[in-house]
């Protein structure tokens, strides 16, 4: 439901802790001026590290007071491979909750080479178990332990999780050295992905955090999309400087490819769905000499996916991307909260400070134009 208000002289926007009350003169705003307001079914998050420990503690309370529900990923140290690792960070999750949250984690299995089909049967059966998530061995952040050899190692797992029903997440990306970094997400999809469903054309995969027109084309997976892939591309990376903020991976691709992603996700289709694969490192661990990979979008990310699809003309597409096309993939029911996202510019924080260190968040010191609210 879209509603326009007339602009009210003062609106108070919340960023996480802090609130900010912008006091705007009435007399500045135009006449005639509108401000708008989008209630939509509350969001989920199909792509998110939550880390542990300190880290944790920190940026829980950022999803949670957006989204729902979240799948969260296993890449931790060491990583989350057995149902019995889960349901304890899961607990631990849980524990970092702010008091009266309904934050509900979804919780993955982290596939190697030695995943044993029983694993799938215990995952599950556990109720708390929703997806097992494929790194290919060395692609990306913790992913040392991931799959060397996808067909030769882990044939019986895949089976097994067609017959529980249980969805594949994939990192696309290859990672042979001789393969230009900007290629390897379309490489993935021709020589594992595409092998992959014709071998198993039933089990349900998703191609995550999609950055090339090559896999928005892949028409027969479901696909998560980043707000940094929607919103920046390669050159985001060196303006004006080396921009380690900016770096994740797959790694932002060429202006093509993100005009192909803003027109498939705005198109209406129900094969996209949120994953904002918020990356928490510390700031430290970014601007360093071998940066991690990892953006962290959690508290600014809905304002993003307005903004993009605001910008499109596909506002009334918004809802079934953030709300809608994930719980209907997973099988789950739809949410029946609530989120309203008002048109209020706000600024984001040039830094979140913590006890332990900084994290910088997607888009610091920008002004951005959405901002959820449960009001
Ligand atoms: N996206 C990233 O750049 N980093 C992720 C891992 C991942 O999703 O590939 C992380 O865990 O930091
Ligand atoms: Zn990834
Ligand atoms: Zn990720």
């Amino acid at each position: 439901m879209i509603k326009t208000l007339v602009s009210p002289c003062s609106v108070v926007v919340g960023f996480g802790s802090q609130k900010l009350k912008l006091d705007r003169s009435c007399k500045k705003v135009k006449p005639g001026a509108v401000r708008m307001e989008l209630t939509i079914s509350q969001p989920d998050d199909w792509h998110l590290h939550l880390r542990d420990g300190d880290l944790l503690q920190a940026v829980v309370p950022h999803s949670a007071s957006h989204f729902r529900r979240a799948i969260v990923m296993p890449n931790l140290k060491p990583p989350v491979t057995s149902t019995a690792a889960a349901i304890t960070y899961r607990e631990s999750i849980m524990k970092a909750l702010p008091i009266e949250s309904s934050f509900d984690p979804l919780m993955t299995l982290y596939l190697t080479d030695k995943t044993h089909t029983d694993e799938i049967k215990l995952a599950r059966e556990s109720g708390v178990v929703y997806a097992v998530k494929l790194y290919p061995a060395g692609a990306t952040t913790n992913s040392q332990d991931g799959v060397t050899d996808l067909f030769g190692k882990c044939l019986p797992v895949l089976e097994e999780m067609v017959k529980q029903n249980m969805p594949l997440l994939v990192h696309g990306e290859v990672t042979d050295p001789s393969i230009d970094v900007f290629d390897r997400e379309k490489i993935f999809i021709e020589t594992v992905l595409q092998p992959l469903i014709q071998r198993l054309p039933q089990l349900k995969v998703v191609m995550e955090h999609i950055t090339t027109m090559d896999a928005v084309n892949f028409v027969e997976s479901c696909k998560e999309v980043t707000p940094q892939h929607l919103l920046l591309n390669r050159n985001a990376l060196f303006q004006g400087g080396l921009q380690p903020h900016n770096y994740c991976l797959p790694v932002l691709k060429r202006e093509i490819h993100r005009e192909a992603i803003v027109k498939a996700v705005t198109s209406g289709s129900k094969k996209f769905f949120l994953g904002t694969d918020s990356a928490p490192h510390e700031r430290r661990r970014k601007e360093s000499s071998c940066g991690c990979a990892g953006i962290y979008s959690a508290p600014v990310a809905l304002s993003l996916y307005a903004k993009v699809f605001d910008e499109a003309g596909a506002l009334d597409k918004l809802e079934a991307f953030t709300s809608f096309n994930g719980p209907d993939f997973y099988g789950l029911p739809r949410n029946s909260s609530k989120i309203t996202l008002k048109k209020a510019p706000w600024k984001v924080p040039e830094v979140l400070s913590f006890s332990f260190g900084e994290i910088i968040p997607m888009f610091a010191g920008e002004t951005l134009q959405w901002q959820p609210s449960f009001e």
